[in-house]
């Protein structure tokens, strides 16, 4: 638990008819039941709490004189006679309370005070206290057609309530278009006035928000996006995501849960998760941002034909995922890395980023440390310093994934140790192999077995690389490969579209964190916590569910 660190207020107040002691310090709140017999007694129910002051969601006075007063969600609850004593002696703290996998509820206690001066002074300590990190102003975004369409109601019925408790101003935008959002960031809205911006919608929401907001950012800062060399300038608005759309895998995975009540608690306490993320560009061209999955082979084929068919709904992704499998194209080309060096953690380490992630704080400081040495020194990670690694070859699948990617479907993910904010992406090598190989790699990820651990399979943490697809590279290079291959390429060219021939495509496409790139040669660079969620990363269960929690049983 954590120490209480100085007084700065303590009183005995009521609890429902109860005395407690109550103290409030800068870091906690406690509440502790005066008991009139010393001895022990195992069944009485808890008679301590204590609540982190940064997990305090509002504190209120009690104002109503009529005996009754309308609650938020719209029923009517019936205020306690305190003894009948006026409600102005009596305040309300509305605090974060844990309950199963990750969710925050909303739970509430009522102090009542000798005189109205003594609960104005909690209620005012209390609120100095809370005038921290905490957004006041925030510009929301509606996807009113993500998911099940379900974006407005979610963010009126559940989401508007809780911040207009906290006291937050809301400028609300219902998008209207695709890209709406994207382009309402990077030109018009009023940045400044603002101290966070929500989305609310799913991952390609979410995609566009962070499209917007780091081109906005960098054309503020005098940043040429365009250019894979710049090193680009972090955004300073955080921003939260109230899941709403079919796949909502940043928010699961920076959360733990895809719950709006969860995240609404997350934005108002003011949390605060940097996310790494990687910029995308073709021959000195921007293409896109990623912060999840950059994958290129199976996974561009999957998303590629599961386009086609979203007639199929959901069911599309299991559709096509087999029809890949089965199909088992397999696609040359060479792909150039830089390792992430001086770093703490493997791709092949047990730890898992978790909230107060240790490897995240330690990659990151070196991270900034590096970039302030570049700008001093004009040296860069660049080709002359002789750290690229090559490898040429023949992948099933090659995959970039700058977070561990884990979802219901595959609860490990595809990079079970990747890190949100430690700078780098761990590229995966899925050499060509048989079926039954790439199968058992598949299952893998659901499995508690080293998925890596396949003579197949290479990982690599990096900061940066580049893949240059086979028909893309030079003539010489492909004289080196056209005698073996002579018979087969002719074949290829003319059976490209027919699997059953047994010859493989030219090539595949990116899925980008589920969008398709228009272009197969690219550079991917790290850019090291160049966001900020308003979350906090997963936190750790603990190991007992307290009982007395009714959220927990
Ligand atoms: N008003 C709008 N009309 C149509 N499309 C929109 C609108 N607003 C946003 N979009 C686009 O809808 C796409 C999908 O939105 P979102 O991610 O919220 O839902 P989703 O159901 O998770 O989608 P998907 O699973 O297809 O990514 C986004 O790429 C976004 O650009």
């Amino acid at each position: 638990m954590e120490r209480p660190g100085r007084l700065l207020l303590q009183s005995e107040l009521r609890v429902r008819n109860a005395a407690y002691d109550v103290s409030l310090s800068r870091s906690l709140l406690i509440w502790k039941r005066r008991t009139s017999s010393p001895v022990y007694h195992p069944f009485r129910p808890s008679v301590c709490h204590s609540v982190p002051v940064s997990e305090i969601i509002s504190v209120r006075e009690e104002e109503e004189e009529n005996g009754s007063r309308q609650r938020d969600d719209g029923s009517w609850k019936k205020i306690r006679e305190r003894e009948g004593k006026d409600c102005r002696q009596a305040f309300t703290v509305l605090y974060v309370e844990r309950c199963r996998q990750h969710r925050w509820r909303c739970a509430e206690v009522t102090f009542t005070c000798s005189d109205e001066a003594v609960c104005q002074h909690w209620v005012s300590s209390i609120r100095e206290q809370l005038a921290t990190s905490r957004p006041k102003h925030l510009l929301v975004y509606i996807n009113p057609y993500g998911g099940k369409r379900q974006g407005k109601r979610i963010y009126e019925q559940k989401v508007a309530p809780l911040f207009t408790q906290a006291g937050i101003s809301t400028s609300v935008i219902v998008t209207e278009y695709a890209n709406h959002a994207r382009d309402h960031l990077k030109m018009e809205a009023e940045l400044k006035k603002f101290d966070g911006v929500v989305c609310v919608g799913g991952d390609g929401m979410f995609s566009e928000i962070i499209h917007g907001l780091i081109w906005r950012t960098q054309i503020d800062c005098g940043v040429d996006p365009n250019s894979p060399e710049e090193a680009l300038s972090p955004c300073s608005l955080r921003i939260g995501i109230i899941p709403a759309g079919s796949t909502d895998c940043i928010c699961f995975a920076s959360v733990g849960t895809n719950d709006p009540v969860t995240s609404a608690l997350h934005i108002i306490v003011g949390d605060s998760q940097p996310l790494d993320v990687c910029s995308v560009h073709h021959n000195n061209m921007f293409l896109r941002y990623s912060v999840s999955l950059l994958g290129y082979g199976f996974y561009g084929d999957v998303l590629s034909d599961s386009e086609r068919k979203r007639w199929m709904g959901p069911a599309r992704y299991d559709f096509s995922g087999l029809k890949m499998f089965l199909t088992h194209h397999y696609y040359e080309g060479t792909v150039s890395y830089l390792p992430a060096k001086g770093i703490i953690g493997t791709p092949r380490d047990a730890t898992r980023c978790r909230s107060g992630c240790v490897i995240c704080q330690h990659n990151g400081q070196l991270n900034s440390e590096r970039s302030e040495k570049y700008e001093m020194d004009e040296a860069s990670d660049s080709e002359s310093s002789g750290e690229w690694r090559t490898i040429r070859g023949k992948f099933l699948a090659i995959n970039a994934a700058s977070m561990s990617c884990a979802c219901p479907r595959s609860p490990k993910g595809l990079s079970p140790a990747a890190h949100l904010a430690d700078g780098t992406t761990d590229l995966i090598l899925v050499r060509k192999c048989s079926r039954f190989n790439f199968l058992r790699h598949l299952l893998r990820h659901t499995s508690k077995d080293d998925q890596f651990d396949l003579t197949f399979i290479e990982v690599h943490r990096v900061r940066r690389f580049r893949f240059m697809p086979r028909h893309c590279q030079s003539d010489s290079d492909l004289e080196l490969d056209l005698h073996e291959n002579s018979k087969r390429q002719i074949f290829s060219q003319i059976c490209k579209d027919h699997p059953a021939c047994g010859c493989a495509p030219a090539y595949s496409s990116w899925n980008c964190d589920g969008e398709i790139l228009t272009h197969t040669g690219i550079d991917v660079r790290v850019h090291g916590q160049l966001i900020k969620l308003f979350a906090r990363g997963i936190e750790e269960l603990p190991v007992f569910e307290d009982l007395s929690n009714p959220c927990a049983i």
